[in-house]
């Protein structure tokens, strides 16, 4: 099966985690961390500034690696790299996204999450309440 490379980042800003919609495709409608596919001779860093950039226009600065998402769809494996991150300057713009939300621990799951992300999801809780 074919692998997808693809980074995404869960920005942290105000003790609140950034959640985007997906407005297109497969997937239209479920929840996200934002990011996309890495290119050719791109860094995981480089592609999350990058992708953040053209979905957001935000610019970031990439913190920690907290972890490598492995999840068979149908039609390929994804493989995701996920890093903390923080804003250095702008506020989010949904170029791409359909909708948006500042979530909390408390509030995690009360978006539909893709597929993949429900592991992720159990990392992040265990990361923030670490971290209080
Ligand atoms: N960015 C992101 N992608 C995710 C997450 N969870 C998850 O399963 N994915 C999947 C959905 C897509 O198949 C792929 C992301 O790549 P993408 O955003 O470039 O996907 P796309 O299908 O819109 O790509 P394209 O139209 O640009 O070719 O990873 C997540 O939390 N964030």
């Amino acid at each position: 099966m074919k692998t997808v490379k693809v980074v995404a980042a869960i920005i942290i800003n105000n003790n609140q985690i950034f959640a985007t919609q997906r407005g297109y495709g497969d997937y239209k409608g479920g929840w996200e961390f934002p990011g996309g596919k890495i290119e050719a001779g791109e860094t995981p860093q480089e592609a999350l500034i990058r992708e953040i950039r053209e979905e957001l226009d935000l610019e970031i600065k990439v913190g920690e690696f907290l972890e490598k998402i492995e999840y068979d769809y149908p039609g390929f494996h994804l493989s995701m790299d996920c890093f903390i991150c923080t804003i250095k300057s702008g506020k989010p713009v949904l170029r791409e996204h359909k909708a948006a939300k500042w979530l909390t621990v408390e509030t995690i799951d009360s978006v539909s999450w893709l597929p993949a992300d429900q592991n992720l999801i159990e990392t992040i809780k265990k990361y923030r309440n670490n971290q209080l």
